[in-house]
């Protein structure tokens, strides 16, 4: 099976002289469509960076990115950005929903940025949120509903573009562990379902057993977790 998902060696360092900070050292990784990775590490060693750097948010000093046979690191901003529409999503620990927006609307969102006709579009908003359990609420604001659905309602969004690769950062950080649990099961679930291949940061030991594969973040290096 060819990887979904191939870092080669990528290494990213933040300001100049004596705070200068190398947040990755060659940093290498391969995943399989449908693999669900989990990382961990302390805060700091590099997760977020990672990341950013997967997704095209940010650009690595040195090494490659290839998603899907694509080179995301020889693509131009256009190319990054129809990357970001369509192959990458993200869900964040803060949500990052729009807050004067339903819930409906919010997942209507990256259909929109696409110019899906209305009709599909509302179909699959629906498809989405009833994915993720959340049918009774599509016309609530995110401030009328619980931690754990607004997560639900940003993991419909990442979603309903039916993207290749999920990125999902320190998704439960804000949730109880109950709720963090059901958050990551229905990752899991739905990352099973739509063989997409998902990076998890986490810092929640609880968490990472859900995970295909864990690696640990250290000091900017990536290595298989021990134990
Ligand atoms: N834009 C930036 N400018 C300067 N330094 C940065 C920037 N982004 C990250 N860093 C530094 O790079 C290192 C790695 O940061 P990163 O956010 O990737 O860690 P993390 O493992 O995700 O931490 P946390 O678990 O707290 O989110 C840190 O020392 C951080 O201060």
């Amino acid at each position: 099976m060819s990887d979904m998902l191939v870092v080669q060696d990528v290494s990213r360092g933040f300001g100049t002289g004596e705070a200068r900070v190398e947040a990755l050292r060659g940093v290498s990784l391969t995943a399989a469509a449908g693999e669900l990775l989990a990382v961990r590490g302390r805060s700091g060693s590099g997760k977020t960076t990672l990341l950013n750097v997967v997704g095209g948010l940010d650009r690595p000093d040195a090494g490659r990115v290839v998603l899907d046979g694509a080179d995301v690191t020889a693509m131009d901003d256009d190319g990054l950005l129809a990357l970001r529409r369509g192959t990458v999503s993200y869900v964040f620990q803060s949500f990052g929903l729009v807050p004067i927006l339903t819930a409906r609307e919010n997942v209507g969102v990256p259909l929109r940025l696409l110019e899906v006709d209305p009709a599909e579009r509302e179909e699959r908003v629906a498809e989405a949120l009833e994915h993720v359990g959340l049918s009774g609420h599509v016309n609530q604001r995110p401030g009328e509903l619980s931690g754990g659905q607004q997560q639900r309602v940003a993991i419909a969004r990442a979603l309903v573009a039916r993207p290749r690769v999920l990125l999902a950062d320190e998704p439960t950080g804000q949730l109880d562990s109950e709720t963090g649990r059901e958050i990551m099961t229905l990752i899991a679930r739905l990352a099973s379902e739509q063989r997409m291949t998902t990076l998890v940061t986490t810092h929640d030991p609880a968490l990472l057993s859900i995970a295909d594969r864990v690696l640990e973040m250290a000091d900017g290096h990536l290595a298989p977790a021990a134990g």
